[in-house]
């Protein structure tokens, strides 16, 4: 099915293509086409070379088929912020744009000095990729970007045509667990209560233990389902999936990172947490306690301290409001402080995501000392779980959220991921609920319900 916009786009290309530049991106404004559709769409010609994000409003949505070309780094230090941003750089400096530009999608590991496990083997201290197609949609605008390096027409012509094809709808998925293993879990109360002490002894303030709950199930698991679920039943969530050779990395988390849009930049601290009520008035209720549990409260604001700081660094005028409000998700609700700041002169995205990766809400505080008290009591790799995931376009603007609420997919496996705040007073059960709360958005996913 050839229609206008196809060949509007592969006219476009022709033209561009006799520029000689290295790659070739052109844009042109499609019809109405559900993002989802087209990550299906791309299943059998890209598997494993798929990416998928909405912003927390669902109001910014991309999708990418293909890698037009791949930006890798193992650099175990900060540097891999900065290589990144390097080679990114060279690509759109040796590009030919016709429209919108291209932009790339990607993500950074946790913790590159602490790699051990196999199934994190395909995700590298930092990868991003420049898709041979990009899906955009913002608000009801939806444009296709195609970036070309090496291509026959004859290949991207059959590209094209097999995207379009029309999708039904994404409906029902019929799985079943098979296997359920709490990963290292008196392993992972061990390392909470050695947290505890070594916070009681004043070695350190906060930190986030995260533990890994292991799935096996009775098929393959569908990337476009899943992804279809957390959409629905995580409206306000960032929505991701990142495919990497067999493996996918996929979630739903309600954390921003960084949002740089020219000058001016948002971030959010969300740390302190508490279930959702049955009810409204058990509801309202658990809400008001959360605003003024201390243990909460101090959880939270090791976040608002610290990322108040890096902006101050980097930032003028910055607006951090004095009290947390409560940020409510389907089955958890958090405290939430909402920080926007102007940016300084020559500040870019990567400088801001390497000033604030980790927050005290994912490492803790003080940063090195968490970050090495996680390296040498957390009974887990962590890989890309609590790290820097989102896009960054050829104009410097982008968005990151913290890839939480997340799993490793892989064949019909899945590891899930979930973490809390450890401070003072923390109680190793009630920590140990509050991740069964942080696991339930993915296992609900997986299991395709709708409870
Ligand atoms: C580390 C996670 O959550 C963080 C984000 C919000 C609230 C948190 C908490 O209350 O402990 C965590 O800091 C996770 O979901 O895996
Ligand atoms: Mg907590």
């Amino acid at each position: 099915m050839v229609t206008l916009y196809q060949n509007k786009v592969i006219d476009q290309l022709r033209d561009a293509l006799k520029k000689k530049k290295h790659m070739v991106s052109v844009t042109v404004r499609v019809g109405q086409i559900d993002p989802l559709s087209f990550f299906a769409a791309g299943e059998t010609l890209f598997h494993g070379q798929r990416f998928y994000w909405s912003d927390c409003f669902h109001e910014h949505t991309l999708v990418g088929l293909g890698h037009a070309q791949v930006i890798k780094s193992e650099e175990k230090t900060k540097k891999r912020f900065r290589e990144v941003e390097k080679a990114w750089q060279q690509i759109v400096e040796g590009a030919f744009i016709e429209g919108e530009g291209p932009l790339m999608f990607g993500g950074f590991a946790f913790d590159p000095m602490k790699r051990s496990a196999e199934h994190w083997s395909h995700f590298p201290s930092a990868q991003f990729v420049i898709p041979k197609f990009l899906l955009t949609k913002r608000g009801e605008e939806t444009w296709l970007t195609v970036n070309v390096v090496h291509e026959s027409f004859a290949e991207l012509e059959k590209m094209i045509d097999s995207l379009f094809i029309i999708h039904d709808e994404i409906d029902s998925y019929d799985v079943e667990v098979v296997e359920k293993e709490e990963v290292a879990r008196d392993r992972w109360f061990h390392a909470v209560r050695h947290a505890t002490d070594l916070i009681q002894d004043g070695e350190i303030e906060k930190v986030v233990l995260a533990r890994e709950l292991f799935l096996s199930f009775s098929h393959r698991i569908d990337r476009s389902h899943v992804l279809c679920s957390l959409r629905e039943q995580q409206p306000m969530s960032y929505i991701f999936a990142f495919e990497n050779g067999s493996s996918c990395f996929i979630g739903a988390s309600p954390e921003q990172l960084v949002k740089k849009n020219g000058y001016m930049c948002e971030t959010a601290c969300l740390a302190g947490s508490i279930r959702r009520g049955h009810t409204m008035k058990e509801d309202e209720e658990l809400g008001q306690w959360l605003l003024k549990d201390d243990k909460n409260r101090r959880e939270h604001a090791f976040v608002v301290d610290m990322i108040e700081q890096a902006m101050h660094e980097i930032c003028t005028e910055v607006i951090v409001p004095s009290e947390p409000t409560l940020l409510k998700m389907r089955h958890i609700q958090h405290l939430y402080t909402p920080v926007q700041a102007k940016i300084k002169e020559g500040v870019s995205i990567f400088s801001l995501v390497e000033r604030l990766h980790p927050t005290p809400a994912l490492g803790g505080f003080p940063k090195q000392k968490a970050v090495q008290t996680i390296r040498d009591i957390e009974p887990l790799d962590r890989g890309w779980y609590a790290a820097p995931i989102g896009w960054v376009h050829a104009n410097g603007n982008g968005e990151f959220a913290v890839a939480i609420r997340s799993a490793l997919l892989e064949d019909n496996e899945a590891h899930l991921f979930a973490g809390c705040g450890i401070v003072a007073h923390s109680d190793p059960l009630s920590e140990y609920e509050e991740t069964n709360v942080k696991f339930k958005p993915m296992l609900l996913a997986l299991e395709g319900g709708r409870r």
